[in-house]
């Protein structure tokens, strides 16, 4: 099926990646599909499973990879990832367009694929700002914390690498780092639009 095409956010943890695609989402009602992943980490409050992850244990986890039911699956700051090809197919059978937010292994698995994605990463103004943003959030134990901080730097390092991604936004201005990401956008966005009518 060729519907429009999916994207995949990247970055390191904290970055702002929920935080944007919530508000491209919530603009974009009808436009947008979330690819829900797998995840055996414990939910935050406010979570919700099935609508922020599908939360489950390792064993399902594993099931899961076994019975090849994911199309990349990753190990991040101690807990597994994945995401599910029914996750993707649920929102292309709805022609939307499908947004994936993936670590670095995942971009990296999703090349292997045939789902021909924009790739976007989502980076912030500086380690510093990063780990200020992180503990403000107040959803991490200083362990969690720690490694995803380590896991930035990796991540800050690999994304620089020439051809990964086809737009970096480093999010420092919220509303201007919107706006970019929306002018990247737009012409799927307005196919989606143009089909509904
Ligand atoms: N490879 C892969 N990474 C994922 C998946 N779902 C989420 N992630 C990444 O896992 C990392 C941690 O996500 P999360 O625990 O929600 O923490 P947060 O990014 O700090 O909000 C982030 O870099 C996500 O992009 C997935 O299905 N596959
Ligand atoms: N441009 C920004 N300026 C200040 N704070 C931000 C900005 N973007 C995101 N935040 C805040 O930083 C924290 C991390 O953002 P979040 O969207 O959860 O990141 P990610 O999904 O990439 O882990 C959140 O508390 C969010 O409100």
């Amino acid at each position: 099926m060729s519907g429009p095409r999916p994207v995949v956010l990247s970055g390191p943890s904290g970055a702002g990646k929920s935080t944007l695609l919530k508000r491209l989402m919530k603009e974009y009602e009808g436009v947008f599909g979330f690819s829900v992943s797998h995840t055996t980490r414990n939910p935050r409050p406010g979570e919700e499973d099935g609508k922020d992850y599908h939360f489950v244990t390792r064993e399902k986890m594993q099931e899961a990879i076994d019975n090849n039911e994911l199309i990349e699956n990753a190990e991040f700051s101690g807990n597994m990832y994945g995401t599910s090809k029914s996750s993707i197919e649920d929102v292309q059978a709805q022609n939307l367009i499908c947004i994936l937010d993936v670590d670095i292994q995942g971009v990296r698995n999703i090349k292997e694929t045939d789902l021909n994605p924009i790739y976007i990463s989502i980076q912030p103004p500086s380690m510093e700002i990063l780990e200020q943003r992180l503990r403000d959030r107040k959803t991490e134990t200083e362990e969690s914390l720690q490694k995803r901080l380590e896991a930035a730097r990796i991540d800050m390092e690999l994304s620089k690498e020439e051809g990964v991604f086809d737009l970096v936004i480093i999010n420092d201005d919220l509303d201007e780092a919107y706006e970019k990401l929306k002018s990247v956008l737009i012409e799927e966005i307005q196919k989606v639009q143009d089909a509904k009518k």
